[in-house]
């Protein structure tokens, strides 16, 4: 996969300063600041319950940071209108939910919303962009299916599918190939930097699969109970050392055959 550049020097997307932010008084993220530009495509990396979905709905303006500063697009984000938040950025959920039996189509409809008039119906071009969104994402055949009834995999498509119509400036997925095979997995993450590349769409996302960020993600944040531990182009944080200290893992990393890209290999320590 191609690299875009690898030194962020783009316009300014989002600005992260002393931010902090918990629940229920247990603090989960805790002093984060950071700067993500345009022209590359960052992944947000950590163990388990280190804060990063929560960081994600911070920078999605889905919660509000308890103190600290949060701006996007040079402005504060609390002062953006969600209408207007929504036609920038869409969000692809960790657990995506829909109880009602919608039709895959009109689950994937929902992504319009942003862009439409009050009760205004969505126009051809509108109904083109979403057909072209379940064919990218393989779920035309499931257009007519009811969403309660897919499988976690597919599920996880529609929802890339409905973000995808909303034609978002920026893109933020949580853990979106978390429930796809392999092969999917690769076929949704070069669908998405196809349109990095050749759209310019932005994209943040949260990864477990340190190999397949490596390949997807220009930079790296990597968050360790809430705070960030390090973070910086993908072949420069990618190290044994980065991920013993984070994950406490033994790792040895080597070069993928195929693409390049930095290819991690892990067991836990043996002296434990
Ligand atoms: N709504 C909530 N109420 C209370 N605590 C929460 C809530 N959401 C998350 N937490 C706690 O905040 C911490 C960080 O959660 P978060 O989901 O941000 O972590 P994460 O890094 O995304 O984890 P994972 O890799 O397991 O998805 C965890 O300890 C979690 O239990």
């Amino acid at each position: 996969m191609a690299r875009a550049i690898s030194e962020p020097s783009g316009e300014l997307l989002w600005s992260l300063t002393k931010v902090n932010f918990g629940y229920n008084g247990t603090p989960v993220v805790c002093d984060v600041s950071l700067e993500l530009r345009r022209g590359c495509c960052y992944g947000i990396l950590g163990p388990n319950g280190s804060g990063k979905t929560t960081l994600l709905d911070l920078m999605g303006g889905l919660l509000m940071p308890h103190s600290g500063m949060i701006e996007f697009m040079g402005r504060p984000l609390h002062v953006w209108p969600r209408k207007q938040l929504a036609r920038q950025l869409a969000l692809v959920p960790q657990d995506f939910m829909v109880r009602f039996g919608y039709s895959v189509r009109e689950v994937v409809e929902m992504g319009l919303h942003p862009h439409l008039h009050r009760f205004a119906a969505p126009s051809e071009t509108d109904q083109v962009l979403v057909d072209e969104a379940l064919e990218a994402t393989g779920i035309a055949a499931l257009a007519n299916r009811p969403v309660t009834r897919l499988s976690g995999g597919e599920k996880q498509r529609v929802a890339v599918a409905r973000a995808l119509a909303q034609k978002p400036a920026v893109l933020l997925l949580d853990e979106a190939t978390s429930n796809l095979d392999i092969h999917h997995s690769l076929e949704i993450l070069h669908l998405i930097r196809g349109r990095f590349e050749r759209q310019g769409m932005q994209v943040v996302a949260v990864m477990h699969d340190l190999n397949l960020a490596s390949f997807f993600c220009d930079r790296l944040i990597f968050l360790k109970q809430g705070q960030v531990v390090c973070q910086g182009p993908t072949e420069e944080v990618l190290t044994p050392e980065n991920i013993e200290a984070v994950y406490g893992v033994e790792a040895e990393v080597r070069s993928n055959a195929f693409t390049n890209s930095r290819q991690v290999s892990f067991r836990l320590p043996l002296n434990r």
